[in-house]
């Protein structure tokens, strides 16, 4: 039983739209579905009551609601639920008018009005809602106040049709309200989640991304890969002698060397390539759709850039250097098989001198020597 309804409802929502989408389209969903429920059993009952003008309009919102939830199918869900919001939001008011204009069942029918500013607040946030809630009062009030009741087809006392009015503005203010609340806390929430996600993927001493940033970098071009069948290549870099920099001139000037050596890597790259601090002072370099050969030429470009730089802190010049190791990933190797090449040929260019890069097909052509 609770599976047809959860379908309906669920109806148009999809992963990969935002969660205020989809949270439009199933309160369209289930506004239609309430609407349509409704405005039928109220319709048949007009109709047995033989009053055919209200059993028209009913039965006809009620088709309407019906339609609205079918959009979202017809269109796709993102642009129809704006369309299907539009349509409820039209017919409802629609109707509204109508039950005012006609009093509907014993002249109760105005009652309902106040289903409008909670339904078109949500539905069309806040500035366009208090737009459209001005529109439809404006439209209530000619209606009520016209001389002579010539647009009522109804009569209602003078006290009826003022509170009626101050009401539906008190109303109207606290949905604003509301809404104007949620799309703040909503803005908030969401800037702050994404904050909290750069924080978690980015290093905030070089502002590169961490290794969990260079984690999922991997995992993407893992999945590229896949699908374009090219290979791509790593490097891991390690600066060279690193920690008698800390010894000698302190963390701090240790921190700003490793700021500035991010800072000559990010430079030599395209903007496909990816760089993360992989750990204290080692850094992932990532050269998507690349053999093995050409990331070792561009690693030595890089390795030279920063050979090259004088680093300075506080006023001094340093000379810090970097050895790389270079690895070709293919999908006949796990990335952690690569990672570990990557890992060994960085110490082989360590052990051989540092400044060095090495590539991992050197590791066993050197090991036969
Ligand atoms: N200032 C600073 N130092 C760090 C940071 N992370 C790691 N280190 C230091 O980096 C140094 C790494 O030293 P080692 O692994 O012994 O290697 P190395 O001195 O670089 O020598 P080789 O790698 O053999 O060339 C250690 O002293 C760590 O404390 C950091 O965020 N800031």
């Amino acid at each position: 039983m609770l599976n047809p309804i959860r379908k309906f409802i669920e109806f148009g929502t999809h992963n990969s739209l935002s969660d205020d989408v989809n949270r439009r389209i199933r309160v369209v969903n289930m506004f239609s579905a309430v609407g349509m429920g409704l405005t039928f059993f109220l319709g048949l009952r007009a109709l047995f009551a033989q009053d055919t003008l209200l059993a028209c309009v009913l039965l006809s919102a009620s088709i309407l609601f019906a339609i609205s939830h079918k959009i979202q199918s017809m269109i796709g869900a993102k642009q129809g639920s704006i369309i299907s919001a539009m349509v409820i939001i039209v017919c409802l008011m629609s109707l509204m008018l109508i039950l005012v204009i006609t009093g509907g069942n014993a002249g109760t029918g105005p009652l309902w009005i106040f289903t409008v500013p909670p339904v078109t607040m949500f539905f069309t946030g806040f500035r366009r809602g208090l737009f459209a809630l001005t529109g439809f009062i404006t439209l209530v009030i000619v209606i009520l106040f016209t001389p002579d009741n010539a647009l009522l087809a109804t009569e209602y006392s003078y006290e009826f049709k003022t509170r009626l009015i101050y009401s539906f503005i008190t109303i109207s203010f606290l949905s604003a309200f509301y809404e104007y609340s949620r799309q703040r806390s909503y803005s908030t929430a969401l800037y702050l989640s994404e904050q909290f996600e750069r924080q978690a993927r980015y290093d905030p001493l070089t502002t590169i991304l961490n290794r969990r940033g260079g984690q999922q970098q991997l995992e993407q071009e893992i999945s590229r890969m896949q699908r374009n069948k090219k290979p791509f290549s790593i490097a891991l870099a390690d600066i060279d002698r690193f920690k008698s920099i800390n010894d000698t001139f302190g963390h701090d000037a240790g921190d700003e060397v490793l700021k500035q050596v991010a800072e000559v890597f990010s430079r030599r790259l395209r903007t496909q390539d990816g760089l993360s601090r992989w750990g204290g002072e080692e850094f992932l370099f990532i050269f998507p759709e690349t053999n093995e050969k050409d990331a070792q030429l561009v690693t030595e470009q890089i390795r030279e850039n920063l050979s090259a730089k004088a680093i300075s802190v506080d006023g001094k010049s340093h000379r810090v250097t970097s050895s790389f190791g270079v690895c070709e990933v293919t999908s006949l190797i796990s990335l952690t098989t690569a990672l570990n090449l990557a890992d060994q040929a960085l110490y082989r260019a360590k052990r051989d001198g540092r400044n060095k890069v090495c590539a991992a097909s050197e590791l066993t052509s050197k090991s036969n020597l």
